[in-house]
């Protein structure tokens, strides 16, 4: 699903209206008639006290029209106007006129902190203050009045996004926002909705498609997505019969110390599991016994060292290295690294201690192929590229070192992202029972295969990403959050390919 930039929805917003002879207000009628549809189904008619929130703009608007229809299907609705500007759009006026007749209860006006109402943590909160027309700070008051509503503890539902959320920059202590528990957008998420420090404002996402034209949406370039299963399943290359295991590649995994064979056990396992034709690990001594009767299936080439890689040399010419789950990063560790990129150009995936090398030996980055894919976790991105400011700089400095040295940078988070040049792909599987050790040695290996299997590199970040969420979504149904190891995912990664195009359950009666 493409993401786009407010500038780009306010302009679809215009071009819908024009090309489907449809004036401004019929179009705020049908998304306020979609949201309270959603309400209304959810509410089932209970009498709870409703009080809904209302700008002066058209999110007010919106606000407006939920409003009246609450009240026409019999709810308990008080509408309250805040009042931060004299400047009230076409639309909110129209449907300002409308709701008074609904009701003998006018919307109330609120102007300052002594017009704020009390809200009982039973109240369900409708917010229409501010939506995509955000463009300055909020004034003291709406600050405040914004505070006063999360601190109620009341039930909120956000319309377009939280008031006070701009689309570029992180709410803050400063700079208050709506905290919801669910935030129903028009059309298309906006990027911020994805990010870690957005999380608590958001709640849960629903994307409500309000019929904008098709054509602008379809022709209208973007540098983001949202990957669900109708990408993912673009993204799939389906094998063809009389295939051999050559055809699927051999993947050399390289990793592990004393006391961290797991981690490259799972990453091999996770890289035969998603399908790669042969797999080869090479680790220290130490794993030659644990690895061949963990993963029987894997070839292992050992170090001369016992307890870490000091020389990492082999006689093969694999399709795809992955290096650094449970590396370690030892003085020998970090030189037999570098003489790795210095003699071998094939295609690389890099996690873990592979990346914390990297953070500490600046200009081994130069040596990396093009196309290589890092996955770092949030503290080892942080080494890489420094601190950031929030997760907008987060995703100024990834994009700015993807782009400098011509890498994958897949950002491990709820919502990984994965960045290649200005171009963002932001996951929506996964769920919290994934954070649990030896998720991330699972995912290099899913990417890593699918490299052998002769995806691109970056098809096989965006799609191996994807398949390791609904592995874990998928298993999280059968046996939990806190049941969910690893080992579960790598196990059941086949799990996810069969749901590609599985049909899905026809609700009854149908
Ligand atoms: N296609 C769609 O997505 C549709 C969206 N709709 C809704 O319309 C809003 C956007 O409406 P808009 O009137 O442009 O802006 P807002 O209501 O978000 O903001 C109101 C208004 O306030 C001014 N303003 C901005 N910042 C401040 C401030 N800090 N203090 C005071 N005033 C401020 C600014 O000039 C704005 O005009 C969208 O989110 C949807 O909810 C339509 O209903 C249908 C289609
Ligand atoms: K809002």
């Amino acid at each position: 699903m493409k993401i786009f930039d407010i500038e780009q929805l306010a302009k679809a917003d215009k071009v819908t209206i024009e090309k489907q002879e449809i004036s401004s207000t019929e179009l705020m009628e049908r998304a306020a008639t979609l949201v309270f549809n959603d309400i209304h189904s959810k509410l089932n008619g209970a009498q709870i006290p409703i009080k809904i929130f209302c700008g002066i703009g058209n999110n007010g608007g919106d606000g407006l029209v939920i409003g009246r229809l609450l009240l026409e299907h019999g709810y308990q609705v008080i509408a309250y106007v805040v009042n931060y500007s004299n400047k009230r759009s076409q639309d909110f006026l129209l449907n300002y006129d409308r709701i008074k007749e609904v009701s003998n209860n006018w919307p109330s006006s609120i102007k300052g902190e002594d017009d704020f109402p009390e809200i009982s943590e039973k109240d369900f909160i409708i917010d229409a203050m501010f939506g995509i027309g955000l463009n300055r700070p909020l004034e003291d008051w709406v600050g405040k009045l914004v505070r006063h509503i999360n601190r109620s503890k009341a039930f909120i539902v956000a319309i377009d996004m939280p008031s006070g959320m701009f689309a570029d920059k992180m709410p803050n202590e400063k700079r208050p926002a709506i905290k919801a528990n669910v935030t129903i957008t028009f059309q298309s998420p906006k990027l911020i909705f994805f990010l870690p420090q957005a999380a608590e404002y958001i709640g849960d996402l629903q994307v409500i498609d309000i019929g904008l034209d098709r054509e602008y949406l379809a022709k209208t370039a973007v540098n983001k997505q949202l990957i669900n299963k109708p990408e993912a399943q673009l993204l799939y290359k389906p094998r063809i019969n009389f295939a051999h295991k050559g055809d699927y590649g051999h993947a050399l995994i390289i990793g592990g110390s004393y006391g961290k064979i797991g981690s490259i056990s799972l990453t091999a396992k996770a890289t035969l599991k998603t399908g790669a034709g042969m797999v080869t690990i090479f680790s220290p001594k130490c794993g030659y016994q644990i690895l061949q009767s963990t993963v029987p299936e894997a070839m292992v080439l050992t170090d001369e060292n016992e307890e870490t890689l000091s020389n990492i040399e082999f006689d093969l010419s694999p399709d795809v290295i992955c290096f650094g789950m449970g590396a370690g990063t030892s003085k020998e560790t970090t030189a037999a690294f570098k003489d790795l990129l210095i003699n071998t150009k094939k295609p690389m995936v890099i996690d873990a201690d592979g990346i914390n090398i990297l953070s500490k030996e600046k200009e081994l980055i130069k040596e990396l192929p093009e196309n290589t894919v890092l996955t770092p976790h949030p503290g080892e991105l942080e080494r890489l590229i420094g601190k950031w400011k929030d997760d907008f700089d987060k995703l100024y400095k990834v994009k700015k070192f993807s782009k400098e040295h011509k890498l994958i940078v897949v950002i491990k988070g709820a919502h990984t992202i994965i960045v290649f040049n200005d171009d963002l792909y932001i996951n929506n599987t996964g769920n919290p029972g994934m954070a649990t050790a030896g998720s991330g040695d699972v995912l290099s290996g899913v990417i890593t295969s699918l490299i052998s299997q002769k995806y691109e590199p970056l098809i096989a970040a965006v799609f191996g990403v994807y398949l390791h969420g609904k592995t874990g979504d998928i298993l999280a149904e059968e046996m939990s959050y806190e049941g969910l190891i690893a080992g579960d995912i790598a196990d059941n990664i086949g799990k996810s390919f069969l749901d590609l195009f599985k049909k899905e359950m026809q609700s009854e009666g149908n």
